[in-house]
Parts: C-alpha cells; sequence; structure tokens
C-alpha cells in the first residue's frame, strides 16, 4: 500500500503551473467518439482517470495515443460493446459513454459508474434526459442498456442542476434528429470547454455556461484539436495550500475569472490576491479571520474545494461554519481531521470549525477532494510527519502533486508500506 508522508511546516514559495482540467478531460474524452475521425487533445492532465479513460476507448475499438503534450483518439473503428463492469467502475465520469455511445451508435450498456462515493450520487436526471430523447432505458445486471431507434431532440428541463446530465444530454442530443433545448442546465466551465469541443467537431450548440442550451442535431461530426481548459479545482487547491501554510505562491497557467469565489473568499480571510491575465499570486498572512462559506453550483464556491477549504479553516482565529449545497453529506474528511486535532462538529450539510493548531497523525484519505484536505492540513503541522493512506484517490485529480509541491519547498514523498 503507497502512502503520502507530509513533513509540514514550511510556507509554500513560488510558482505552480496548472495542468487542463480533470472534469473537462473525462468528458472530451469519451466526446471524441462522436467523431468518425482522429480528434487530438491538448493540455491533458497526467491522472489516472485519464489513464482509464484513454483503456475504456481501445476497449472499445479505439486506437488512442497519449503522452505528456497530447492525446490522439482514431474512433474510427470503435463499436458499442456492452461494458457492464471493469474500468468503468473505477470512475464517475464512465457515465459519458452513455451519452457519447448513444449518440454516435444508438445504443450503449455501460455497468453503472464508480469514483469518489462519498454519498449516494443518482443519474435519474441523466436518464430522464437519454428517454426524453427517445431512448429507452433498463437495467440488466447492475448495468444500464440504453438503446432508441432514433434519437429525436426534446425540451428537457432538468430537476437538479448537474454537471454531468447536461454534458451527458449535449454528447446525445448533438447527434440526435432535431432541436434540443436543456433547461435549467449547469454553467460550469468544464460545460463550455465540451460544447467548445463538440462545436469544433460539427455540432451546433449555443448558450453553454447559462441555464439554457440549444443544440440543433447533426448528422455526423469530424475531427479537430483542442486544446483543454486549467484545472480551476487544482489551482484553487494550491492557493489553499499556499494561504494554510503563511505561504508567497503564483498559481500559474489560470483562468483567474474561474477562480472567482474562491478568491472571494481568501481575500474575506486576509490573505492578500493579486490577479493577474493568466495567473494568481497568494500572499498569505500570519493570522486569519473565520468565515462562513457555502458550496454551490457555479458561479458558486465549489463543492470540490468544500473539503481542502476545511483545512485552511482549522486555521483561523474563531469559528467558521462551511456548507454544502451541492452535496449535504460530503464530509468525510472530517473525521480524519479530527484525528490530526481539528475541532470540528458536522451539523446537518454544514461543518462548524473552530480554529486551532494540528497535530501529526495517521489518516487515510476516503476520496479526492478529502484527500487533497489531508494534504493541505499535514502541510500546517510543525512538527511529525503526517502520513495519509488513499493515495490512489488524490491520485484521481491531482497531476505531478509531489513533484509540485517539492518546487514550493514542502517536504512530501511517497512511500510504501
Ligand atoms: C466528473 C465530474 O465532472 N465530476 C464533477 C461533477 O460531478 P457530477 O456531474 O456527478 O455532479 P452533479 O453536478 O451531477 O451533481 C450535483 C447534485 O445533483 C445531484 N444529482 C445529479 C445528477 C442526477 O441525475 N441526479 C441528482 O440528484 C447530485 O447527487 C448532487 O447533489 O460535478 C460535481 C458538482 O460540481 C463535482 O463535485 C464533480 O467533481
Ligand atoms: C468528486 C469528484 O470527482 P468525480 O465526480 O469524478 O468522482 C471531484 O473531482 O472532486
Amino acid at each position: 500500500m503507497e502512502k503520502l508522508m507530509v513533513a509540514g511546516g514550511r510556507p509554500l514559495r513560488g510558482t505552480v503551473q496548472i495542468s487542463g482540467a480533470k472534469n473537462s478531460a473525462i468528458a472530451l474524452i469519451p466526446a471524441a467518439i462522436l467523431s468518425e475521425s482522429t480528434v487530438i487533445l491538448d493540455n491533458l492532465p497526467v491522472l489516472s482517470d485519464v489513464a482509464i479513460y484513454a483503456e475504456l476507448l481501445e476497449e472499445l475499438g479505439a486506437t488512442v495515443q497519449w503522452n505528456e503534450d497530447f492525446m490522439s483518439i482514431d474512433p474510427s473503428r470503435l463499436q458499442s460493446k456492452p461494458m457492464p463492469n471493469g474500468n468503468v467502475k473505477k470512475l464517475r465520469a464512465s457515465y459519458y459513454l452513455m451519452g457519447a455511445l448513444l449518440g454516435r451508435f444508438g445504443e450503449a450498456t455501460i455497468g453503472l459508474p464508480g469514483g469518489c462515493n462519498f454519498e449516494p450520487r443518482p443519474i435519474d436526471q441523466h436518464i430522464k434526459g437519454f428517454e426524453a430523447l427517445g431512448a429507452r432505458v433498463s437495467t440488466e445486471n447492475g448495468a444500464l442498456h440504453i438503446k432508441a431507434k432514433q434519437l429525436v431532440g426534446a425540451k428537457i428541463y432538468l430537476d437538479v442542476v448537474s454537471v454531468g446530465a447536461t454534458i451527458n444530454i449535449m454528447l446525445a442530443a448533438s447527434r440526435a434528429k432535431g432541436f434540443t433545448l436543456i433547461e435549467n442546465a449547469a454553467k460550469e466551465p468544464e460545460i463550455i470547454d465540451v460544447a467548445t469541443l463538440l462545436n469544433a467537431m460539427g455540432a451546433k450548440i449555443k448558450g453553454a455556461g447559462t441555464e439554457t442550451i440549444r443544440i440543433e442535431g447533426v448528422d455526423s461530426m469530424h475531427g479537430c484539436r483542442h486544446s483543454i481548459i486549467p484545472d480551476r479545482i487544482q489551482a484553487g487547491t494550491y492557493m489553499i495550500a499556499a494561504a494554510a501554510t503563511h505561504g508567497d505562491v503564483v498559481v500559474d497557467n489560470v483562468i483567474p475569472k474561474h477562480l472567482e469565489a474562491i478568491t472571494a473568499k481568501l481575500q474575506e480571510m486576509g490573505v492578500i490576491i493579486h490577479e493577474m491575465d493568466e495567473s494568481i499570486r497568494v500572499i498569505g498572512r500570519p493570522e486569519y479571520e473565520s468565515v462562513d462559506v457555502k458550496a454551490l453550483v457555479y458561479p458558486g464556491f465549489a463543492t470540490d474545494l468544500q473539503s481542502p477549504m476545511a483545512s485552511l479553516l482549522t486555521q483561523t482565529r474563531g469559528v467558521s461554519i462551511l456548507s454544502d449545497y451541492v452535496y449535504s453529506n460530503r464530509f468525510k474528511h472530517v473525521p480524519e481531521l479530527l484525528r490530526m486535532g481539528a475541532k470540528i462538529k458536522v451539523e446537518g450539510r454544514s461543518a462548524v470549525i473552530e480554529g486551532g493548531k494540528l497535530s501529526f497523525a495517521k489518516v487515510k484519505a476516503t476520496d479526492l477532494r478529502a484527500g487533497a484536505a489531508l494534504v493541505i492540513a499535514g502541510l500546517t503541522v510543525s512538527s511529525g510527519i503526517t502520513e495519509i493512506t488513499g493515495v490512489e484517490y488524490i491520485d484521481r485529480g491531482y497531476d505531478h502533486l509531489v513533484l509540485n509541491l517539492s518546487n514550493l519547498g514542502a517536504e512530501v514523498w511517497r512511500e510504501q508500506d
């Protein structure tokens, strides 16, 4: 078993380059199979989710080449084979194969997704969307079988604002006959990124990034080259880590607009922030004010930064309330932070966090962002070594984490148990 070892107490200093966004990459890779010719994706993050997605496409018959610079996907020989188990269970975003295969072949059999299961994560809105487009959806041995003689555009109102359902419906509707309207759509930047790729492949999508998306279905799509947007969650995590260690870090290759919610909250705490065109400098202070944070859909404070933020809020002078309005039970990091001496009480969808010093401990990451929270907590502890297991979760979403933190002056390394 691999462990991440963190000897904290050093302020992070220097510049960190942010890679492409995980949540874009793992939607863009399946989106590529709507084309009949090669799609090239630049600025891909080096993550286990990306590697697993490449394998998934190969299992379906695509030719995939990936190096640190780009991924080339030739889906011309790809087929819609049933994929009830195996790699589909290893990541959440395997659900995008449903929309992509349905759009290209009118049929998909895909096992229910895996990924970080910090609470039940239903996909009823994805299914509602496929059915509205004319597909029949049934469950066969733990996999969804989705089939349509002809996908036909429809008006779809999402009951819940869902990133995954919005993208999955865009994928299928791009190849449907006629016009689709998605109302109450999610507005995350990753949705704009997917629509940009699909349009470059020949789709006709308007309104991505707003709550109303209009899609005119097309008969065929073609290859193109596309560069993935920077990862706002990795960027936000380094911003939080810089503040938590009272450091001075330039977070480079970002879109500052995507980071407005975290930037504003750090400023409210007393952190000094300088925004530049494609980078943000975060300068820590010796003491921080407590603040209340509400995780919401974009452009609100990202739920994926809620756990890392919990670690920073243990470093304030007062009591903060951190609430999650996207996932009401996303608090698996709390028991582990308690092992490190944090004073946190979970009440309903909120964590009440009292500032105080943390101490080193052996802790376990049970999901990706809980893992990031524990790394940040470990970085604040000035004596002893924090040992974090569950590294495989962290590898789902943080590109070159140990190298990046080491370059910023942290003492962090991996060890085999
Ligand atoms: C691969 C990917 O992009 N993952 C992100 C995506 O997950 P994902 O797309 O799975 O999350 P959603 O936006 O769909 O979920 C938002 C909320 O809607 C609920 N819901 C969702 C779909 C559905 O059919 N029914 C339903 O009730 C969920 O339980 C949750 O409470 O957005 C989340 C919210 O920003 C992020 O935490 C994840 O990092
Ligand atoms: C929850 C996350 O990812 P996924 O939806 O892929 O599990 C995340 O990135 O924090």
